[in-house]
């Protein structure tokens, strides 16, 4: 590996994405706790993995190279010293364990391989896989019934969420719901730890210390100079104005960032559900975030060269954005197209979530037919994907692939 990252679009040509295949998480799914585990029903694991090989090859054939978190991660747990500290800090972190629970669970999961390390923080500990703990405190003697000591993490899938790639640096997000918050910490171990990345990442930044969330799927890297941030249900305007600071002071390529405001519901919970680039000059987009007269609230945050920032509203997305991106006219393709049915069905089964292989070249979930017809009419080279278990977990293709390395975008 020459560069180990690099991402100034949405769009350039993809070299090198980080994936990871479903597996024994989401076997802990179950009724009582979907909703906590962010899910509305439990695909069934043969055919979610069979899907989810189907989309790793398209990367692959789009001359990208698969990264896989979990061969990375084994690879940097097979050093025992990085594997013990890895699995103290994990339940240090993460989990409020009593000192004889916390010493019991980790010398449970210090006696694992590194493959069996990586199972049990992902697929989650259950209480009756511990037997040694005894029932000595007032929860354990309620009778709780919950099942984990440490959870599973169902949303493993969806690798654009927990970090972003920005130019030559990395943001370690900061997760909104307690089912994902553990999730950065392993691409932040991969970045630290593991040999093709330590010496190679510009900078990493931090942002769970100052408690306010953002999350993958809300930023968007427009160009080497513009980002656009979705003010979501998931991002909270703290955390965007954090990372804006952060990156005009100490990233100076980055000159703006746009902060998008969404409607707070779970069907729009990132921007990349709602609106995604596809080409130079043009976007998907589900109409609803757009008020009557194509309205919707859009702040543009610049440096003011002395640490501050200016913000200013501006009401006209596809204005603000020829202007910031330099082109003279935007398009806009509505998810699932004029009827407000289709584009609501499409919309929740991720119509508006394109991931771009390369200007002009996307992957799309095969579902959405009409989102995919306007996609080709508009002059868009569309790879499909079978998503019948991939969708249960609402996310899409762009949700799935967290790219690190894009060839810049030359017009
Ligand atoms: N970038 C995205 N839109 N990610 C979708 C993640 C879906 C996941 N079930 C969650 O609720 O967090």
């Amino acid at each position: 590996m020459t560069e180990a990252i690099h991402v100034t679009s949405e769009i350039g040509a993809l070299k090198r994405v980080i994936i990871h295949r479903p597996d024994g998480e989401l076997e802990n799914l179950m009724p009582d706790y979907m909703e906590r585990l962010l899910f509305d029903d439990i695909p069934y694991l043969p055919a979610i993995q069979k899907e989810h090989d189907v989309f790793a090859d398209e990367l692959r054939k789009a001359g990208a190279e698969v990264l896989y978190l979990r061969d990375l991660m084994i690879e940097v747990l097979r050093d025992q010293n990085q594997r013990t500290a890895f699995c103290k800090e994990f339940l240090r972190r993460y989990y409020a364990f009593e000192h004889d629970i916390f010493q019991e669970v980790l010398s449970y999961l210090t006696q694992q391989t590194p493959e069996g390390v990586f199972k049990a923080v992902t697929s989650g500990i259950l209480k009756k896989d511990i037997r040694t703990i005894k029932k000595t405190h007032l929860a354990d003697m309620l009778g709780t019934t919950y099942p984990f000591y440490v959870d599973p993490m169902t949303n493993l899938y969806f690798t654009r969420d927990s970090q972003s790639v920005i130019g030559n640096t990395v943001s370690i997000n900061a997760m909104d719901q307690r089912a994902r918050s553990c999730e950065p910490f392993l691409m932040e171990t991969v970045f630290q730890k593991h040999p093709s990345f330590s010496s190679k990442v510009e900078r990493l930044w931090m942002n769970r210390d100052h408690g306010h969330s953002i999350e993958g799927g809300d930023i968007l890297v427009l160009s080497a100079e513009v980002l656009a941030i979705g003010v979501s249900a998931r991002t909270s305007p703290q955390g965007i104005e954090h990372l804006a600071s952060a990156l005009f002071n100490e990233h100076p390529t980055v000159k703006k960032v746009i902060a998008i405001e969404l409607p707070k519901s779970r069907a729009f919970m990132h921007l990349d559900t709602v609106f995604t680039m596809v080409d130079h000059d043009m976007f998907t987009i589900h109409p609803l975030i757009l008020g009557p007269r194509g309205d919707i609230n859009v702040f543009v945050m610049s440096p003011e060269g002395n640490g501050e920032i200016t913000i200013k509203r501006e009401t006209d997305l596809k204005g603000t954005l020829c202007k910031l991106l330099g082109v003279s006219n935007i398009a806009f393709i509505p998810c699932g197209g004029g009827d407000h049915i289709t584009a609501a069905r499409e919309q929740w089964s991720d119509g508006a979530n394109t991931f771009a292989l390369a200007p002009g070249k996307v992957m799309t979930y095969e579902r959405n037919a009409t989102t995919n017809r306007l996609l080709r009419e508009a002059g868009l080279d569309v790879v499909e994907i079978p998503d019948s278990e991939l969708s249960r977990g609402r996310g899409g293709p762009r949700c799935m692939t967290f790219p690190i390395l894009r060839d810049d975008v030359t017009c």
